[in-house]
């Protein structure tokens, strides 16, 4: 219950079947390959951030914005969980742009790097792709690499 909301944004290109990443340039998560998102302002809705952090990140903005996924984070020795609700973009404007935050990059569905992302994106990005909504539970080990638990399935609502 003492958790703190994040929005994470995955625009897809599905016609070529091409997903934008960013490489993560500072901060948490700082040289990883992940979508666009951040913290909430006091007065947003988490969709109104998702959209404000994509744009802030990669100077698109969304036309559309699906909710497709909820993912709890909790990690060893560390009270607070992170609630990310994870957003499918299809349709934007303007031209992904590197910013201080995120240098944006497209990669083919069959090639993600997932090497160079969050453990648990292998996991529920695949079921993102199939066009399917989840809601996932991971529990990390204090080196923020190892999963101890988790709990991920698929659902109707999210
Ligand atoms: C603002 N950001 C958005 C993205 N986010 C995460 C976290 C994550 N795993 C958790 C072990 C850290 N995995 C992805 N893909 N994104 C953290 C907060």
């Amino acid at each position: 219950q003492n958790k703190k909301p994040f929005t994470l944004v995955l625009t897809l290109d599905e016609p070529h079947r091409k997903i934008l990443l960013g490489m993560k340039k500072r901060g948490f998560g700082m040289n990883k390959y992940n979508g666009f998102g951040g913290k909430l302002e006091p007065t947003e809705t988490v969709e109104e951030a998702a959209h404000r952090e994509l744009w802030e990140e990669s100077t698109i903005s969304a036309r559309n914005m699906k909710k497709v996924g909820l993912n709890l984070f909790s990690f060893e020795n560390n009270p607070v969980a992170m609630e990310v609700h994870v957003y499918v973009v299809t349709e934007y404007d303007g031209t992904p742009t590197e910013t201080e935050e995120m240098r944006p990059e497209w990669f083919s569905y069959d090639d993600i790097p997932y090497d160079d992302m969050w453990t648990d994106d292998r996991q529920w990005i695949p079921i993102m792709l199939k066009n399917k909504k989840f809601i996932g539970e991971f529990y990390f080990a204090e080196d923020q690499k190892r999963i101890i638990s988790q709990v991920l399935e698929e659902v109707d609502v999210v």
